[in-house]
């Protein structure tokens, strides 16, 4: 039986056994035969160099945005709008069948934004799109307003299927495999949906014989299972409701108050600003503009660090700008505009902006100053 069949045989399984305190023993386990088949099904084909790379283009810019979604919700429209590259847009499904790059230009920066092939629901060819998704640094499911609202919904668990987590933060579990010991099996708190018994079974699914396991967090077996395969990605989504123009004003305004969601039309170019600044707040790009002495700061052409990548501190600026910069500094001047997005020469100039750190301490600053968040 090749995997795909196990996997739907786990899955029937699953879906007639009745959740209860007597059955939860065997659904863990069944979930964890799932995971690893899923597992499994990512890992390229023995002898070849890596499958999921077919749609891979190069990075360029200063983050990387993909859009995921059903077949003809408007990905290559909307592709078109923000970035000016023409990707063609049609009434039929599966117009687009490659990668396709364009650039936003915005706050002084590029961010690249990827156009994608719809997914279908237990499409497995969709392995090059989630692989592209996973590049990247936020994703925006792009969805149809007009259509069933379980689509979001479909299209995450087919996302989770593949190791996905969006908008979750990894589980606060300490995992450690260990050579001899047996299992050690703690908590912090009082857990309600992991006990040790069921702990030792998934991890004996695993043939781990051997670990430490501390729940920081009343986690479930899901969790449990995401932090031994260790393979998940958690990423940022923006749920981008599309076609706003032909659904009812109670319902746009029903889809716009959902978490995480933005609500559009590619046709009519509503809200398009708000989708950009959007998605400009939850990549958390930060931009720090260098000043040369006695002469205006250059505005145009800012240093763009990441506090999701990289970070954002005095050694990553440096760093960004030279490897052997670090050590050869020996203070810093940082003004941070007050909560203007867009800083101005007058602000800084006046002294209005806050002044932040080392201005009267032209010494030697210490290796934690170094790491002194930047916040711009
Ligand atoms: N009413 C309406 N139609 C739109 C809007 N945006 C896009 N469309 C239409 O939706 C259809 C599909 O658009 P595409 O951009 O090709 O969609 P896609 O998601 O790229 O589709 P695939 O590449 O096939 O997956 C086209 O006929 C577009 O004109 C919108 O805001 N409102
Ligand atoms: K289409
Ligand atoms: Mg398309």
């Amino acid at each position: 039986m090749g995997i795909l069949e196990r996997i739907k045989e786990i899955e029937a399984e699953m879906a007639r056994t009745q959740k209860n305190k007597a059955t939860e023993y065997h659904l863990g386990q069944l979930k964890a035969k799932l995971a690893k088949l899923r597992t499994q099904l990512l890992e390229p084909p023995k002898g070849s160099s890596g499958a999921g790379d077919g749609f891979e283009v190069t990075k360029f810019g200063h983050g990387r945005v993909a859009l995921i979604g059903f077949p003809s919700v408007g990905k290559s429209t909307l592709l078109t709008m923000l970035t000016g590259t023409h990707s063609e847009a049609a009434s039929y499904e599966f117009t687009t069948l490659t990668c396709i790059p364009g650039i936003i230009q915005y706050n002084d920066t590029k961010i690249q934004l990827l156009d994608l092939p719809g997914i279908i629901e237990g499409a497995s060819e969709a392995r090059d799109v989630i692989a592209v998704a996973k590049s990247s640094d936020i994703v925006l499911m792009v969805l149809d307003a007009s259509k069933s609202e379980g689509h979001r919904q479909i299209l995450t668990k087919e996302l989770e299927a593949v190791g996905l987590r969006l908008n979750k933060r990894p589980p606060q579990i300490y995992f450690k495999k260990k050579k001899t010991g047996g299992i050690s099996f703690n908590s912090t708190l009082t857990l309600t949906h992991v006990d040790e018994k069921l702990c030792y079974q998934i991890l004996h699914e695993y043939k781990i014989h051997n670990a430490e396991v501390l729940f920081r967090e009343d986690a479930t077996v899901d969790d449990l299972i995401d932090v031994i395969e260790g393979n998940r990605k958690y990423m940022k989504c923006i749920y981008v409701y599309n076609k706003i123009d032909v659904i009812g004003i109670d319902d746009v305004d029903r889809l716009a108050r959902q978490p995480n969601s933005v609500v559009i039309s590619c046709n009519l170019k509503l809200n398009l600003d708000r989708l950009l600044s959007k998605m400009w707040e939850e990549m958390g790009l930060v931009r720090v503009y260098t000043k040369p002495q006695g002469q205006q700061p250059d505005f145009s052409d800012p240093v763009v660090l990441s506090t999701d990548r990289g970070g954002c501190t005095v050694e990553d600026f440096c760093n960004h700008i030279h490897r052997s910069l670090l050590k050869d500094v020996k203070y810093v001047l940082a003004w941070e505009p007050a909560q203007s997005t867009t800083p101005s020469a007058e602000k800084e100039e006046g002294g209005r902006g806050r002044f932040k750190s080392h201005s009267n301490a032209p010494s030697r600053i210490s290796d934690r100053e170094k790491k002194a968040p930047l916040k711009t």
